[in-house]
């Protein structure tokens, strides 16, 4: 069982330590300010920019800028899932009571924000992520994502629209269609929304494919590819229909450290820019994972355990890690 850190002990790479007197946080025009007392921050500096891929696809060192949040994006109350197994008449509880708001300890998720989620197994990451990505649903406690209330009146249609237009999904594992190439691949969310014709469809698949650096692999099958890139295929079709919040469960859990740099490069660049490297409009990410060497990429890391948040941690100092 992987052990939640102690945000006491000095970390190398993202300094956790108490701040002796709270200052003022530097994301942005949220509710940071009034932090309670397990709120960390770093204050050590590390990288001025950060590389990503520009319209031709070539990578380019982009300035690190102070980070302005948006409006409340996902926030939930009470929210808690048992499961029922056969053959048991306990219930698995898998999340209880769980509360982002602006009420409670823990924060609601801002527009632009990246939260990782992180806890031992078993502890209710996926299930979080689940409900809020209306993969699953509560049984009980209420959720709002977009301003809007999900509750058992809502309809399959209403929420695979909304999964569909506003909420990307990236996976462990890469779940790309074998037989299809990796611009078909990203063609597929828009193909299913209908709103684009099939020459739009192609520029914004040719266009993301950029933005993850694989404008030279367009036609090339999964099989051709590496893991590292055909999780980069995967998350250029996550943002076909340009979502406003991107949902990862352990996205660099199969990847070598090299292409999990790479990936979080991308979802780092993502964050801030958005799938068109536009800094007025960036995408929300909550990730899940395993790896605390990636916290230093997240503006805020939640941790979860036994179905409860336990603490948060908050980031000061943004981190692109690099290879050369
Ligand atoms: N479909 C299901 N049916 C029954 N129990 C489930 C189901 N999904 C999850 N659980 C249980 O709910 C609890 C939380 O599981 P969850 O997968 O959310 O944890 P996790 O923190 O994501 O774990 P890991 O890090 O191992 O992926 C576990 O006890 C798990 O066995």
């Amino acid at each position: 069982m992987e052990a939640i850190p102690d945000l006491s002990e000095d970390n190398p790479r993202t300094t956790h330590s108490r701040p002796k007197k709270h200052k003022k946080a530097k994301l942005g025009n949220n509710k940071f300010s009034q932090a309670p007392t397990n709120i960390v921050e770093t204050n050590e500096k590390y990288s001025e920019s950060y590389r990503a891929y520009n319209d031709e696809g070539k990578l380019e060192e982009i300035p690190i800028d102070m980070k302005e949040l948006g409006e409340t994006v996902i926030e939930f109350d009470n929210l808690s899932k048992e499961y029922k197994l056969e053959g048991r008449d306990d219930l698995v509880v898998a999340l209880r009571s769980a509360t982002l708001s602006d009420e409670s300890e823990f924060y609601p998720i801002k527009r632009g924000e990246f939260v990782m989620i992180r806890g031992p197994s078993g502890g209710g990451k996926t299930t979080l992520l689940n409900l809020i990505g209306t993969i699953d649903t509560p049984s009980s406690g209420n959720l709002n994502i977009l301003g809007t209330e999900i509750d058992s009146k809502s309809t399959d249609s209403f929420l695979s629209d909304l999964r569909l237009s506003h909420v990307g999904f990236v996976f462990q594992t890469f779940n790309l269609l074998a037989t299809m190439t990796a611009l078909e691949n990203v063609e597929l969310p828009m193909i299913l929304l209908g709103k684009l014709s099939a020459k739009e469809r192609k520029n914004r698949s040719i266009a993301l494919l950029k933005r993850v650096g694989l404008g030279d692999r367009l036609h090339h099958l999964p099989s051709d590819l590496s893991g590292g890139e055909q999780q980069r295929v995967a998350i250029a079709r996550s943002l076909a229909n340009e979502p406003e919040i991107l949902l990862l469960d352990e996205p660099t859990g199969d990847l070598d450290t090299r292409s999990t740099v790479e990936v979080m490069d991308i979802l780092f660049s993502i964050n801030r820019r958005g799938p068109k490297g536009d800094k007025n409009n960036p995408t929300t990410l909550v990730m899940v994972t395993h790896n605390p060497e990636l916290e230093c990429y997240a503006d805020r890391i939640l941790y979860v355990q036994d179905g409860e948040f336990i603490k948060q941690a908050l980031n000061m100092v943004q981190l692109a890690l690099k290879i050369d």
